[in-house]
């Protein structure tokens, strides 16, 4: 990619616009009418994951067009950087290597001309070396009593990820053991993560990479109290917290051991450190040996990504399709949409992932781009969604496309309801493609004033993602996927997916108002009328019962 061009200078951009003008047309039913064989053929798979993408309104063209926009737009030079260890997020002069976080041992990625992977491999030994202990009933409390309970203190990537990798590995955790998540400054949070736990058995979890963030630190001190409170002692700190960050200095300065902190790098981005330190409670829950089988998932799909033919690599065909609606359909959201209640918090994570990385308007040039960035994405597990919003993704005005995910065997004993499950992933993929016509529901007998109410268009794409199984292995594949999709869509567009500038003013804001909000003396307000108002309004009326 030629460092200052933009995305839509490329010949393969300009191409796709006007393919997009023969296409948009086109009915799902057509397609599959003219080519039958598109549901086997239009698939990929990889590791026990596969990939049907032939409900998406796309030809052959479409997709040799695609690839040719990847080419044109150097993603497998910058993939191949990314894994070097190259600086590649730019504005924040950082290298951006998740992937050595699930790097084998005797792999070798250079920053700076220091070898980091020994680095993750002595964290990973230290994570485990304590999990175990915890897990294992060695790890006591301040009052002797063994940890039943862990408690993560953390909020957007340190918190999304272990939460909901949490949840999706349910069955395969120590059930004897308690887990929750604190991660709002709402204290109604930290309430009512703790109101039934008993702090001698309890032990916190702080995640944060910087040890900075307002949430964190605010929950963190409150858990402090808390726990000092009911034990007694300052001393109880010591064997009821420990760290998982960056920043070693923030972290004794907090009072906590620096010898009971789990440490990771720079170079690791806030939404892409689950299976870092950061990972420290689902070690706890799925104990050592999943932890690890999750790992060689993230670097299943690592390997496929760098070594996979464009036309059958996963990761690439996501990316690539979502570029294709989000900027020539004008498709402004995607919904994902998993069949499985264990993975209800997975759209919530890969929001972040894909928000947070892709929500960009300049591009690494420092010019405001001139096409559509990052998707809005959202959703909620099937079938509940059913019952919810998913009227409007059949008969609405906006086009949606759809990120089904299911799996073939199910992981609870309640094992007979997993086909019905599966039942309704398949029909609404279906119903969303095909639809159903006037001349089809009169021939139903439909009576002739409720036809053009009942009409479903169709032609609403989708992706179905068929996993064997939801297991340690399959969850780091899936987000692996997920990280490299979001990255082949930002290198498309140009864009520093790695950065969040974004999300800073509003912190600094806050900064700013917290004083006009505590102080007792009634502060000299300085915003405009709205906020103004409402900070007086608040003042006046927070006591008032
Ligand atoms: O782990 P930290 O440093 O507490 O940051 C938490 C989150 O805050 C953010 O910086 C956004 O505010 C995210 O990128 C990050 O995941």
């Amino acid at each position: 990619m030629a460092d200052s061009q933009r995305a839509n200078d490329v010949a393969a951009w300009k191409a796709l616009a006007t393919h997009y003008q023969q296409i948009k047309d086109v009915h799902l039913r057509q397609l599959f009418a003219d080519d039958p064989g598109r549901g086997e053929r239009l698939t990929a798979e990889t590791g026990g994951i596969y990939l049907d993408y032939s409900k998406n309104r796309i030809t052959d063209e479409t997709l040799r067009l695609l690839l040719q926009l990847a080419q044109e737009r150097g993603v497998a030079q910058r993939r191949d950087a990314m894994f070097r260890g190259e600086k590649i997020n730019l504005t924040e002069g950082r290298a951006v290597l998740h992937v050595a976080l699930r790097a084998p041992l005797g792999a070798r990625i250079l920053v700076d001309g220091h070898d980091v992977v020994p680095d993750v491999h002595q964290v990973l030994q230290a994570m485990a070396a304590f999990a175990d202990r915890v897990r294992g009933g060695a790890w006591l409390g301040h009052t002797g009593k063994r940890i039943r309970n862990v408690v993560n203190i953390g909020i957007g990537g340190s918190y999304l990820g272990p939460e909901m990798a949490y949840l999706a590995l349910r069955p395969f955790s120590d059930r004897s053991m308690t887990f929750r998540f604190v991660s709002n400054v709402d204290g109604a949070d930290f309430t009512e993560a703790t109101h039934d736990l008993d702090p001698g058995e309890t032990l916190f979890v702080v995640a944060s990479k910087t040890f900075t963030t307002l949430e964190t630190m605010t929950n963190a001190a409150t858990a402090r109290q808390w726990l000092v409170h009911a034990l007694g002692s300052d001393a109880a700190v010591a064997r009821h917290f420990v760290a998982l960050s960056t920043n070693t200095e923030a972290v004794g300065k907090f009072g906590i051991d620096t010898d009971n902190m789990f440490g990771f790098w720079d170079w690791v981005g806030g939404r892409y450190s689950m299976d870092s330190a950061i990972g420290l409670s689902t070690m706890i829950a799925i104990g050592r040996d999943g932890f690890r089988d999750m790992l060689a998932g993230f670097r299943a799909m690592d390997e496929h990504f760098l070594t996979a033919p464009p036309e059958r690599n996963l990761p690439l065909l996501l990316g690539l399709l979502t570029v294709w609606y989000n900027d020539f359909f004008g498709a402004e959201t995607i919904a994902v949409l998993p069949y499985s209640s264990n993975m209800r918090r997975f759209p919530a994570y890969l929001q972040q992932l894909q928000m947070e990385s892709n929500g960009k308007h300049v591009d690494l040039q420092g010019h405001s781009v001139d096409v559509q960035t990052g998707p809005i994405i959202w959703g909620e597990p099937g079938t509940d969604g059913q019952h919810s919003f998913y009227q409007l993704l059949h008969q609405g005005t906006k086009l949606v496309p759809c990120d089904f995910i299911g799996f073939c065997r199910p992981l609870s004993p309640v094992a007979h309801q997993h086909d019905l499950l599966m039942a309704n992933l398949f029909a609404q993929a279906e119903a969303l493609a095909f639809g159903k016509t006037a001349q089809e529901l009169a021939a139903e007998g439909s009576p002739p004033f409720q036809t053009p109410f009942r009409v479903t268009e169709g032609n609403r794409p989708s992706n179905v993602i068929l996993a064997d199984e939801l297991t340690p292995f399959t969850l780091g594949a899936l987000v692996a996927l997920y990280e490299h999709s979001v990255f082949t869509q930002g290198t498309i567009w140009g864009i520093d997916s790695f950065d969040q500038w974004g999300v800073e003013l509003g912190k600094v804001l806050a900064q700013r108002i917290i004083p006009e909000l505590t102080a007792s003396a009634q502060p000299a307000l300085h915003h405009d009328g709205s906020t103004n108002t409402l900070i007086q309004r608040f003042r006046d009326r927070r006591r008032a019962r």
